[in-house]
């Protein structure tokens, strides 16, 4: 028995062994107690989890994945979480413990999955596993890069990020159109930043709304500081920023004209 590839769930199921196991052994597992697999379909990734000491959860939409490993993994019957992890509130499982987050990612919702993951930031110290080549590249790329944008600016103000490998089309059933890359992220000692962190948010994803803008120009609705330091960083646009500049922009920026 086999689970059937479902285009709309972004199913591609990885073939190669080796690969599944070098994915699981990116993580440290030291530090926390849980782990928690998004999209695990067929388990090629979970075996290689259940053979780790750590108490592995698996999440998946599909109920033909989840009755296939029902069938064949035992160990973790009572821990598939039949959700979409997109919806579903992990607080009812893990409450205020903290967990890692791996998995073979449905590129269709590779982005959501990172935001989420950026906002349950105190639970998760780590993080790990294969987006689209590009998605990963754009995650950890830095500035003056022309991928560099928001994602790449909120995860590195968090998390250490590395791009750590490449997976070719061949190794999945059905193969995908592009190359896959696997990242680790992991959670910086402080990661609470010395600015407001909702205005931070605020700030990267508008700066980057009109990017080739220069940072004065697209911030006009926030209330901008006047003073040389404030100066250079809005005559900037926003690729050119690093993170710890975007830190000290938001330090500049008031609340916005819509919040007052
Ligand atoms: C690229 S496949 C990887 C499957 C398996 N881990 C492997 O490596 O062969 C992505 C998996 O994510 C599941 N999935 C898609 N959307 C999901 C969602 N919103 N929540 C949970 N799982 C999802 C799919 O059903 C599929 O099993």
């Amino acid at each position: 028995m086999s689970v059937r590839a479902k285009k709309h769930l972004g199913q591609h199921f990885l073939k190669d062994e080796n690969i599944a196991k070098k994915i699981a052994d990116t993580l440290s597992f030291s530090g926390y107690e849980h782990v928690l697999e998004i999209g695990p379909g067929m388990g090629v990734l979970t075996k290689y989890l259940l053979q780790k000491d750590i108490i592995t959860h698996v999440i998946e939409i599909d109920s033909e994945s989840v009755e296939y490993l029902k069938n064949e993994y035992l160990k973790l019957a009572d821990r598939i979480i039949e959700q979409d992890f997109l919806k579903y509130d992990l607080k009812q499982v893990f409450k205020e413990e903290t967990f890692a987050i791996i998995g073979n990612f449905p590129y269709n919702i590779s982005s959501q999955i990172v935001f989420k993951v950026l906002e349950m930031r105190n639970q998760i110290p780590e993080f790990s596993g294969m987006f689209q080549k590009e998605v990963a590249q754009r995650i950890c790329s830095k500035e003056g890069n022309k991928v560099y944008g928001i994602l790449s600016v909120l995860t590195q103000a968090f998390y250490e990020s590395s791009y750590l490998f490449t997976v070719p089309p061949q190794v999945f059933n059905p193969p995908p159109k592009v190359d896959s890359g696997v990242l680790l992220l992991k959670r910086k000692e402080n990661f609470i930043l010395p600015c407001d962190e909702t205005l931070f948010f605020k700030v990267v994803k508008q700066a980057f709304q009109q990017r080739r803008k220069t940072l004065r120009n697209s911030l006009k609705t926030f209330n901008l500081s006047d003073n040389l330091k404030a100066n250079v960083i809005f005559g900037k646009r926003p690729e050119q920023l690093t993170v710890d500049e975007f830190i000290a922009l938001t330090q500049l920026v008031g609340v916005d004209d819509l919040n007052r």
